[in-house]
Formats: C-alpha cells, sequence, structure tokens
C-alpha cells in the first residue's frame, strides 16, 4: 500500500480502526506493519529547538503529569509491563474470505516487561514469529494487548494511540512505501501533508532533514534513481520529518550493502547522542547491533530471553574459544589428547589446537593442564564467541529449567 493509499485510510486514527487493523490482522497480520507505511509522526510537533507551539505529543502524558517523578523515571520513554498478546482464531466467516487465517489462539507476547529511556538504542531480536513486529504495532496503536500496560512518553499505548503517532518515527524495512517516479523532496511533501504539516513548516524541515542524511543534493532527484542505501536514508530522513521523540526501525539496513549500513548505523548512532531520541530496531544482522552498542531484548515465542547490554549477555553466556599454536604438529597432537582426556572440546588443524573453555577465565587451566606440554606453545590467544553463537546459545538454554549457563 503507498501513500496516496494511506491518504485516504483513516484507519491509524481512533480506536475504532484499532479494531479495523485487528480484523485486517486476523487476515493477513503477520506482515501489516512493515507493508504499511505507518505515518505515526505527526504535524507540526517539533522537536526540541524547532518548538512552535506545544502540543500533547511533547511528552506530556499521564504518567509525567502526574506528580513527582524521580530523574530516572524522567528519563524513561518507553515502559511495557506484563505485556501479553493473544490472537484469537479467524471467525468461521472469514475464513472463506480470509487469504491465511489461524483456527486457535496464537500467544504471540507472553508478558512482555521492558523499559527504554532517552538516548537509548534498544534491539529487538528473535526468530521469525517471536513477536517483534507485535510489539511494534502495539506501541503504535495498530493492535491492542491482550493484557499489561504500556506507555510511551507517558501516553498510554492502547487509549493515547493518536498522540503517540505523533511522537513516533517509523522507518519500514523496504521502499515500497517510496513513491519511486517522484522526488526525495515530493515524497517527503506528500508523507508531511498525510501528517497535516503546514506549508511553512515542510519548507524548512524537508531540506532540514535531508542535510541530516546527507541527501541535500538529492533533493530534486527522483527516487528511481537512487541508490539503496540512499533510498534507505531517505526513509529515515521521513521518519524524522515531524522531529519525533522516538524512532522505530524495522530492518532498516536489510535492502543495503554492508557500507552503506554502516553509515546508515553511525547516523542513527549520532541522531540518538545529538537528539536523545529514544530508538527501537529489529535487526537480524547481529553484527551491526553489537556495532550500536544497544541493549538487546531477545525474544523468543513471545517471552523475553533475555534484556540488558550485550557485555552482560557475553558474560552470561560467552564461551570463549582458546587457540593453541605449537611448535610441531606432534606437539598439538599430544596437547590434544591430554586435553581430550580431560574432557575439553576442541578441534585441531595442523600445529593449532582450538579448544572452548569451559569459563571465561579457563585459559590458564588450560596452560597448567598440560604441564611440560606447555613449553611447546609459541602463541595463545582467546577467541570471542561471535554474538550469533551467543544468542544462540542463550536461545538454547532455559535457565529456569537447567540453572544457567553451562
Ligand atoms: N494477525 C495475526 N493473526 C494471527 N496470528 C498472528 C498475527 N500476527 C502475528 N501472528 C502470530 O504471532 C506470532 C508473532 O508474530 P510476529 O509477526 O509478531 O513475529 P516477528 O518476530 O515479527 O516475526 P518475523 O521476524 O517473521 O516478522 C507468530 O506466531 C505469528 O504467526
Amino acid at each position: 500500500m503507498g501513500l496516496v493509499a494511506l491518504a485516504g485510510h483513516p484507519g491509524l486514527t481512533g480506536a475504532a480502526n484499532k479494531q479495523n487493523h485487528e480484523g485486517e490482522g486476523a487476515v493477513d497480520g503477520m506482515s501489516a506493519i512493515s507493508e504499511r507505511p505507518v505515518d505515526i509522526g505527526v504535524a507540526d510537533r517539533p522537536s526540541a529547538g524547532r518548538s512552535e507551539t506545544p502540543t500533547a505529543a511533547d511528552g506530556l502524558g499521564r504518567g509525567q503529569r502526574d506528580g513527582a517523578r524521580s530523574p530516572a523515571e524522567a528519563e524513561e520513554v518507553l515502559v511495557l509491563s506484563g505485556l501479553t498478546k493473544v490472537y484469537e482464531p479467524t471467525p468461521r466467516w472469514m475464513r472463506v474470505l480470509a487469504r491465511t487465517h489461524i483456527k486457535s489462539d496464537v500467544l504471540a507476547l507472553d508478558g512482555i516487561d521492558l523499559t527504554v529511556r532517552a538516548g537509548e538504542i534498544c534491539a529487538i531480536v528473535g526468530p521469525n514469529g517471536a513477536g517483534k513486529t507485535t510489539l511494534f504495532r502495539i506501541i503504535v496503536g495498530l493492535t491492542t494487548a491482550t493484557s499489561g500496560e504500556g506507555t510511551l512518553l507517558g501516553l498510554d499505548v492502547e487509549r493515547d494511540s493518536e498522540q503517540i503517532r505523533q511522537v513516533v518515527g517509523w522507518m519500514p524495512s523496504d521502499d515500497r512505501s517510496l513513491l519511486m517516479r517522484a522526488t526525495a523532496r515530493e515524497n517527503l511533501h506528500m508523507h508531511g501533508r498525510l501528517q497535516g504539516m503546514s506549508p511553512r513548516l515542510m519548507a524548512t524541515r524537508i531540506p532540514e532533514v535531508l542535510a541530516t542524511v546527507d541527501l541535500e543534493s538529492r533533493i530534486d532527484t527522483v527516487v528511481a534513481g537512487l541508490s539503496a542505501g540512499m533510498k534507505a536514508r531517505l526513509r529515515l530522513a521521513r521518519a524524522l520529518l515531524s522531529g519525533p521523540r522516538v524512532l522505530i526501525l524495522d530492518e532498516p539496513t536489510g535492502a543495503v550493502d554492508p557500507i552503506a549500513a554502516h553509515g546508515l548505523l553511525d547516523l542513527i548512532t549520532d541522531l540518538v547522542q545529538r537528539e536523545r531520541l529514544a530508538v527501537l530496531i529489529s535487526s537480524h544482522r547481529l553484527e551491526e547491533i553489537e556495532a550500536l552498542r544497544s541493549q538487546a531484548l531477545l525474544l523468543d515465542k513471545g517471552r523475553v530471553k533475555y534484556f540488558g547490554d550485550l557485555d552482560s549477555l557475553r558474560e552470561q553466556w560467552e564461551r570463549p574459544q582458546l587457540e593453541l599454536v605449537f611448535a610441531s604438529t606432534d606437539a598439538a597432537d599430544q596437547a590434544a589428547a591430554d586435553l581430550t582426556s580431560l574432557g575439553l572440546e576442541l578441534t585441531v588443524d595442523g600445529p593449532t589446537v582450538r579448544c572452548w573453555l569451559k569459563v571465561r577465565d579457563g585459559a590458564g587451566d588450560v596452560l597448567a593442564a598440560l604441564g611440560a606440554g606447555a613449553r611447546q606453545v609459541r602463541h595463545v590467544r582467546e577467541i570471542p564467541m561471535p554474538l550469533r553463537d551467543l544468542i544462540a546459545r542463550a536461545y538454547r538454554h532455559d535457565q529456569t529449567a537447567e540453572g544457567g549457563p553451562t
């Protein structure tokens, strides 16, 4: 669905329309949020420094109006508590019409607690069907939670969804929502109009956001003529147009090459620091998440497997590898035999032995176990576990069931 279609789509405002989306969701809800260009930054709500008139969207939700908040609480932008979502079976009459339908309840989110503060990036990580999209949809009011609560800048995610969309900038994962035959300026103009921005505000904001994403020289270039990386930056510019306080980025680098992706992530990090935006980002590129030094929420079948920073994740689940290079192949073979008899998992490749440590600081123990054989070691290095393996390990283990990492 393109932006023009959205213009006549009343579904992004009002509770009645949430109902509507829910119905659509039951038909083909899995991709609803990423396919629809969700216009959730709105109108003339300029961000700090661009303020014309303060609006309800300037972070004045119930939670913040109510009495005293500690400085830490005042920084809280998104607070979710016990958020649960159960998709109900598609009604029988609808199944005939539906492209896809479900016959029994689907528990998409199961008691999610999450706090994201101003200036923080939180990466939502999880395999397909983990509940990432459902979480985003609840936050922007495209579907409602079955139970639990959520506030964004003190606004209630269920009751105040219209205002929430005024302070959230949404960057969809692909270019389908861009008008390919229109210029960058025209695309942003169309988006601004749909959001009710005044021509005067757009005249300043459009060049401003294009400069932010380093596309000012392409303002009058037709989108079809932009590279994939530039199109991604244009999508980011569009998300920034109304000066949001929160960014939701759905696979922002999915369609771009690693160098362009690197540039885009630098831009996002910079924005977060400069404007103290709160950012939720979903990405399957784990090395990018590591580069962002973000908080990570690992979801699995709707449940939180882990929430925290990646260093702590490493501390909890890291199982590093120790690489020992011996003076000769014979010495390596002998060491491998000794270490195997001690129960260590290892591989041998010529003079190189790589073994998995049971604990992080076990390198000294390995060398001690080699005894005189350690004199044959020429190089030692610890190889950190790739984030991908680390996360896979966290997913494989159920801490409660197994009593923690082994
Ligand atoms: N509208 C819907 N009706 C019924 N079930 C749904 C609907 N939307 C999502 N689901 C189910 O809820 C669960 C979570 O889906 P969701 O799309 O939120 O996961 P995801 O992590 O975003 O997956 P992906 O990475 O594939 O986009 C899945 O089991 C999915 O099949």
